[in-house]
């Protein structure tokens, strides 16, 4: 069985987020990855020197060359920059029908350059939260989506209830931004929450961690995975990812996207 999935995202010319990330990601989970691509980033470690959205028009055709041959068991979305562009990218969606939809509502790079335009928020809440089995914000994202501060656990709680009333059908709030010893995720299902916890790692070399986590979690539904066992896996994916980092770069570096299967192999007896 080969088991496909799609990222609809931009490009990261230094390899270490966006679309490179999530095919990386892909490939490493055994799954066979396929791009839309939504805009062209000059960037690197150091951070972004330049954003170039592709028009609409080549953004819903690369997605309808994808769908009207190959299809896909999952579809990730990143960095989708206008709202044009999200309500294009919804559209053809809900066209082809796709279940297994990933939205890692991409807003700010490391840096602090804006990969989204501020008046897209809403179209992201609009269009495409409805449509997601999953959605991965970050706390910052979280706190831009619901309108309010995540200052405690609590507040990470009612964050989550209040995106799942989007119509998400499930919600993971990322810990990277926490301060503490420990890196935790929350999962909500609309019932209960759920926490996949691990030791902060101590390094500067996060860059696209959140791409590689949703590219995870995305890959793990195109192969039949539950939620939760899609978001335990990325959390292992992503802390092999980052302990093994790769010193590339003069600034925030990418995390090393072969650690996990290595460690597999050599648990498996394979290495
Ligand atoms: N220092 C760290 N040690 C261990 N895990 C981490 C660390 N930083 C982030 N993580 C994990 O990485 C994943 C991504 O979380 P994070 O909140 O950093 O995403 P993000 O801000 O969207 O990332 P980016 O914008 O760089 O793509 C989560 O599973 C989080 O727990
Ligand atoms: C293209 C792209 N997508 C997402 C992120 C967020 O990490 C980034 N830095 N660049």
């Amino acid at each position: 069985m080969t088991y496909k999935a799609l990222t609809i995202a931009g490009s990261d010319s230094g390899g270490g987020a966006g679309i490179q990330a999530d095919l990386k990601t892909f490939q490493e989970l055994d799954v066979f990855g396929m791009s839309a691509i939504t805009a062209v980033t000059a960037q690197n470690t150091l951070g972004v020197q330049g954003v170039y959205p592709l028009p609409v028009e080549a953004i819903v055709q690369q997605i309808q060359s994808v769908g009207s041959d190959i299809g896909t068991d999952a579809v990730k979305t990143g960095m989708l920059f206008s709202s044009e562009i999200i309500a294009a990218v919804a559209e053809q969606i809900r066209r082809f029908g796709w279940k297994n939809i990933v939205v890692d509502p991409v807003m700010i790079a490391k840096g602090g350059a804006p990969l989204l335009q501020e008046e897209a928020v809403q179209a992201l809440k609009e269009h495409l939260l409805p449509l997601a089995a999953v959605i991965t914000p970050n706390i910052p994202e979280a706190e831009v989506l619901t309108g309010m501060q995540i200052e405690s656990p609590a507040d990470k709680q009612e964050a989550a209830r209040r995106l799942f009333d989007t119509g998400v059908r499930h919600v993971v709030i990322k810990g990277g931004h926490d301060e503490g010893s420990q890196a935790s995720d929350l999962l909500y299902d609309g019932q209960h929450f759920q926490y996949f916890t691990s030791d902060r790692l101590p390094t500067k070399n996060t860059h696209g961690t959140g791409c590689t986590f949703a590219a995870a979690v995305t890959a793990e539904l195109a192969k039949g995975k539950t939620a939760a066992e899609a978001v335990q896996t990325a959390k292992d994916f992503i802390q092999a990812a980052i302990a093994d980092d790769l010193q590339i770069g003069g600034g925030h570096g990418p995390t090393n996207h072969w650690a996990y299967g290595r460690r597999q192999a050599v648990l498996g007896g394979k290495a």
